[in-house]
């Protein structure tokens, strides 16, 4: 059993996939020892997450993965605890295997009741896994709000309950406020709804068990790629060794944005730093931070740079974005520069040509750009997060960073997109997305795969916030651009 945390590296697998995998699993092994093992490392993170609980609900559906729990609960009586199932299904339209585990734990004496109980140390959500098709109705809604209200834990088995085990999308997921410390015990495969969109919220803690049975031939969905590697630098490199990134954006009243995506880059060790403002009456020098080169965006010769375009460019980025599409030997696209290509097919057409002329792009939109440039709503695009991202990379021939709960990386489909780990709702303050695109922008101007340059940027970001201390002021995107490491 493995806890998954951000340096993690695995391969995640869709549901399909997933169901391949076990039926050459269960072909392998002898009858019901899935399941079996399966309730027996239920019961084993059980007993680690809440090892003084007396009383543990366990709330079984109608599949196999109130099976899981069936057999959970005889694992867990046989070791002196007091399981209390309530079991929303028919008996009679058990799967066998499920069917086989319901009376195990009713040979163990395990209590069967029609109502949770009043009280309980610890909640296992064994509801639905990957066969859920429908958003949750009556008891086992009802009895996923009660687990939820509580601030006793919750531990869901495989998946939790009305979670789409692909897309993270989920009409259960609980309610922001919600007391109870979640914990998820995936079989087999680790999953990509997971691990981004209402998945981390509805997931909490995520530990995987492969029940014995690694190694497969199925290709994944996506990845967790874990921690990128140190790049010490050679104590004879110089600045022109590390690149130098422009920063074009700033129009009037936004020149914020810009400066942070400059200060963002400069931490993050570009070589040299230069901010195109886009407002003519902008200063000429950012006192509190001096190395960054303040000049005219339309000045700017970006043949040699790696330029981060659109922090805070408003309406006024159109007019310089063909240039920069044409010229910047690499590119970070952010915000306005993304709404600003959304709403014209020149550029967007300039964007396209740029990956056959071996230049290179990131995108990093959040949501709603991302809709902008699909052309569809931003729910659409949370719906399934992968998917998005993937259509954004191959119509416009980029990198594309689909930023939220769960950063989406995607690349050209040569290898899967990577799913990202780190990071936390203290990012959600104005400005932390300007900052990723300065940070991006220096691991590009390195020369690294624009890929490689996103993923690793991305990763780090989200690891200031998670290491940001408890007790510290609230991380603001200045001090996020100022944390920004090499
Ligand atoms: N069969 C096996 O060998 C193994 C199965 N495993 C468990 O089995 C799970 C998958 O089992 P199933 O395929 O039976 O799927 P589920 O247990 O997720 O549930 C499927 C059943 O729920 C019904 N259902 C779906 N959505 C519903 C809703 N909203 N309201 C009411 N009923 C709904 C379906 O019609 C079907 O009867 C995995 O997630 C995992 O927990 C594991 O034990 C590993 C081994
Ligand atoms: N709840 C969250 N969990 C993880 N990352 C988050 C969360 N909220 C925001 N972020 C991250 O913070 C950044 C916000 O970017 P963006 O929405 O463009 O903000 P802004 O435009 O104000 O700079 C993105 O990198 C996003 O992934
Ligand atoms: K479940």
């Amino acid at each position: 059993m493995q806890c998954i945390t951000s340096a993690t590296v695995a391969d995640l697998f869709d549901i399909a996939a997933t169901r391949r995998i076990e039926q050459a699993a269960a072909a392998a092994l002898p009858h019901h020892t899935l399941m079996q093992r399966a309730g027996l490392a239920v019961a084993r993170l059980a007993m680690a997450v809440a090892p003084h609980a007396r009383t543990i609900w366990i709330a079984c559906g109608p599949g196999n993965n109130g099976g899981d729990g069936f057999e959970a609960a005889a694992q867990l009586q046989h070791r002196g605890f007091l399981p209390i199932v309530t079991f929303a299904g028919d008996e009679d339209r058990l799967p066998p295997d499920a069917r086989a585990s319901l009376q195990r734990a009713r040979d163990a004496g395990v209590i069967f009741a029609p109502e949770p109980p009043a009280t309980w140390d610890l909640a296992i959500d064994a509801l639905l896994g990957i066969g859920a098709t429908r958003p949750l109705a009556n008891a086992m809604a009802d009895w996923l709000r009660q687990m939820h209200a509580m601030a006793s834990p919750v531990l869901s088995v495989d998946v939790p309950s009305g979670l789409n085990a692909d897309t993270g999308a989920s009409s259960a997921t609980p309610h922001p406020g919600a007391l109870s410390p979640r914990f998820c015990l995936t079989f087999l495969t680790l999953k990509p709804g997971l691990f981004t969109a209402k998945g981390r919220d509805a997931a909490g803690t995520v530990w995987f068990d492969d029940l014995g049975c690694s190694g497969t031939a199925e290709s994944p969905a996506a990845r967790l790629a874990g921690a990128p590697a140190d790049a010490p630098r050679s104590h004879a490199s110089h600045k022109g060794n590390y690149g130098d990134v422009a920063v074009i954006g700033g129009a009037p009243g936004m020149a914020g944005a810009a400066l942070l995506a400059g200060s963002a880059a400069l931490h993050a060790g570009a070589g040299r730093v230069f901010v195109g403002l886009l407002d003519p009456d902008a200063a000429a020098v950012d006192l509190a931070q001096p190395e960054l080169m303040l000049r005219d965006a339309k000045a700017l010769d970006l043949s040699g740079m790696t330029a981060v375009c659109g922090c805070g460019g408003g309406a006024d980025i159109r007019a310089v974005l063909p240039r920069v599409l044409a010229t910047a030997a690499a590119l970070v696209l952010d915000a306005d520069a993304l709404n600003a290509i959304a709403n014209d097919g020149a550029l967007q057409a300039q964007l396209a040509s740029r990956a056959r002329r071996g230049r290179p792009t990131v995108i990093t939109p959040h949501p709603l750009e991302a809709a902008r440039l699909l052309n569809c709503t931003a729910a659409d695009v949370q719906a399934d997060r992968l998917a998005a991202a993937r259509q954004l990379a191959s119509r416009y021939g980029v990198v594309a960073v689909l930023k939220g709960s769960g950063t989406v990386i995607a690349g050209d489909g040569s290898t899967p997109p990577v799913l990202n780990l780190t990071g936390n709702a203290r990012l959600a303050t104005a400005g932390t997305g300007d900052v990723l695109a300065g940070m991006i922008g220096a691991a590009l101007a390195t020369q690294r795969p624009a890929f490689e340059a996103a993923r690793e940027a991305v990763w780090r970001h989200g690891h200031i916030a998670d290491t940001w201390p408890a007790g510290a002021p609230p991380l603001t995107a200045g001090a996020l651009a100022r944390q920004a490491p090499c």
